[in-house]
């Protein structure tokens, strides 16, 4: 395979790096017509992406870079459903999660579309059931808290739009007198923080997984059954537990009624179920199907608006070779992810799965090993949080890439004695303020005429020319949620029809898993034969060290009913 980073537009990036490297940034500024043209707009969503190290020259050529490795082909065979994650062999069609129900979406000649939305309707009606009281817990209580369980994909992005969802009038009124509690971790402590203020007899349990093997889902939904039965019993199983997942057949193995399924398909990626029953479950619960019905609908506006509109116009299309700019030509490896909202106070981790699985790839589609680097490192915090943590390194240590994410309208207002305080205005006063300070800086000239002393100077120095870009919603709430989800997902898409990899699959998680029974089987046979472990058993030798240190651990856990106040039910007997 011709790699692109062989083709001429390629080069001629390469080649443009240096006279962009020359220009700062707080000159880029002064120039209104430049900021003309790298200003966007679709449907509320505004991106201004005039504080890149970009001129419009950069953007003309990204685009011919875009064209060379045919995003535009890539993008469409996508919606067409070909089996572009080709060492699954599988479609990619999260989008048809969220089209509307007469649209045709295929995937080996079959229109998915309608069972998607024989699934929805299930969700709606079981859902609506469950809010209304009409579904009861064996004891005969409505049930009012709900547990999720899943891990990476089947938690990260229902939980980022929970807690979004969690402050939002609507969604707020419509969640009143509920809850919804995630358990991802394998680590018992997190199973005891999910479940010991729960009451099982109002409590329903919803594993989600994909495959419905991973070991951590699978430990936690064995705990939360013998949890629920322990206090309820075995009956509490088919009342109180449901399941979403691929794999029906292991959920009936598992033991929980088919009925009580909620199926989705190979060709969605387990980062990119949120739309899917995945999120739609857990989330309709909570707020009932109309509220997730509107952010189906937001993602499915950005979807078109990704499918449809022209690249040089093209919002996650853009994000995603700016992405490729900064990543593999300008060499900035590490991506700040900086929403001013601290209902988005999830949204990065789940972009980090998101970014990080997809994109972090070593070889090209057809397995040629790539001469260059893909993927960016994500991370981040809301605003104005982050200012008080890591912004030190972004303004003077190394030069991180920041994505700025504002929301126009507060999702709420806070009054003391009857007046409004504006503390919306104060935190988007930061959002504007930070990317100029990253952009151009401080300089010794403005220091000494303000008087600062000689020896402080170069520590007070802002260099600037600090990269990021400002993405203004007008408001947080289910339907925008959506469309800034969608533009994450097509934008991480992007990045790597360019670079010419398989964003869609994810072999670089199985080592690990592998090792990990490797060791649980050694671990078991050692304290069964009550013998240290050696390099015979395979390990090398600091392994053996770190391992006979745990065996040889004289740390019990503590007594039941002993000063830790572990829910009954939850202690290994
Ligand atoms: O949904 P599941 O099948 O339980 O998978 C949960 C997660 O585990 C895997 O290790 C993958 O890396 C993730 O992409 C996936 O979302």
């Amino acid at each position: 395979m011709v790699l692109i980073s062989e083709s001429r537009e390629w080069k001629a990036l390469a080649d443009h790096v240096t006279a962009v490297k020359q220009t700062h940034l707080k000159d880029l500024l002064q120039d209104d017509a430049r900021t003309d043209a790298l200003v966007r707009e679709t449907e509320g969503v505004y991106m201004d992406f005039s504080r890149q190290n970009a001129t419009p020259d950069t953007l003309k050529l990204l685009l011919d870079l875009a064209q060379a490795a045919d995003v535009p082909g890539k993008v469409a065979a996508m919606f067409r459903g070909e089996h572009i994650n080709s060492t699954e062999d599988r479609a990619v069609l999260h989008a048809a999660l969220r089209s509307p129900r007469d649209a045709v979406m295929e995937d080996r000649g079959q229109n998915v579309v309608p069972e998607v939305w024989g699934v929805l309707d299930k969700i709606k009606a079981f859902s609506d059931r469950v809010r209304g009281g009409e579904v009861k817990g064996v004891t005969g209580k409505a049930l009012t808290n709900v547990v999720s369980i899943g891990i990476g994909g089947s938690a990260l992005g229902p939980l980022f739009v929970h807690t979004a969802l969690s402050t939002e009038p609507q969604a707020m009124a419509q969640a009143a007198g509920r809850q919804l509690v995630f358990l991802a971790n394998v680590d018992p402590v997190d199973a005891v923080r999910a479940l010991h203020s729960l009451d099982p007899e109002t409590t329903l349990v919803v594993i989600v997984s994909k495959t419905f093997t991973t070991a951590e889902t699978m430990l936690n939904a064995r705990t939360a059954r013998a949890w629920l039965t322990e206090r309820l019993g075995a009956e509490a199983v088919s009342k109180h537990m449901i399941a979403v997942s691929t794999n029906l057949k292991a959920v009936a193995e598992f033991g929980l009624n088919p009925e009580n399924a909620f199926g989705f398909w190979d060709w969605v990626g387990g980062r990119f179920s949120v739309s899917s029953a995945v999120g739609m479950v857990p989330l309709s619960l909570q707020y009932g199907f109309p509220i997730m019905e509107r952010f189906l609908q937001g993602m499915h506006a950005m979807d078109t608006h990704f499918r449809t509109a022209p690249l040089q116009d093209n919002l996650p299309a853009l994000l995603g070779l700016l992405n490729v700019w900064n990543t593999t030509f300008l060499g900035r490896s590490t991506t700040a992810i900086l929403p001013y909202q601290q209902a988005l106070q999830h949204f990065a981790p789940h972009i980090q799965q998101l970014s990080m699985e997809s994109n972090g790839k070593g070889v090209a589609i057809d397995g040629t090993p790539l001469p260059f680097e893909t993927g960016e490192i994500d991370f981040g915090e809301p605003g104005t949080n982050g200012q008080h943590s890591f912004y030190q390194l972004i303004h003077q240590g190394r030069v991180i890439p920041a994505e700025f994410i504002g929301v126009v309208a507060s999702q709420q207002d806070v009054y003391l004695q009857g007046e409004k305080v504006s503390s919306h205005e104060e935190l988007m006063c930061n959002f504007f303020a930070q990317p100029d300070a990253l952009a151009c800086g401080k300089d010794a000239a403005a220091l000494r005429a303000e008087g600062v002393p000689e020896h402080l100077v170069s520590h007070k120095t802002f260099t600037g020319n600090r990269p990021s870009l400002s993405i203004l919603l007008p408001e947080l709430n289910a339907y925008t949620l959506g469309q800034l989800l969608s533009l994450y997902e097509h934008r991480i898409a992007t990045s790597g029809f360019v670079w010419g990899i398989n964003s869609f699959d994810q072999w670089g998680v199985e080592l690990g898993k592998v090792l990990a029974n490797k060791v649980r089987a050694k671990v078991a046979e050692a304290r069964t034969d009550n013998r240290p472990l050696s390099t015979a058993d395979g390990f090398n030798s600091s392994t053996v060290r770190l391992l006979n240190r745990f065996l040889e651990s004289k740390t019990q856990p503590p007594a039941a009913g002993g000063p830790h106040a572990f829910p009954p039910g939850l202690r290994q007997k």
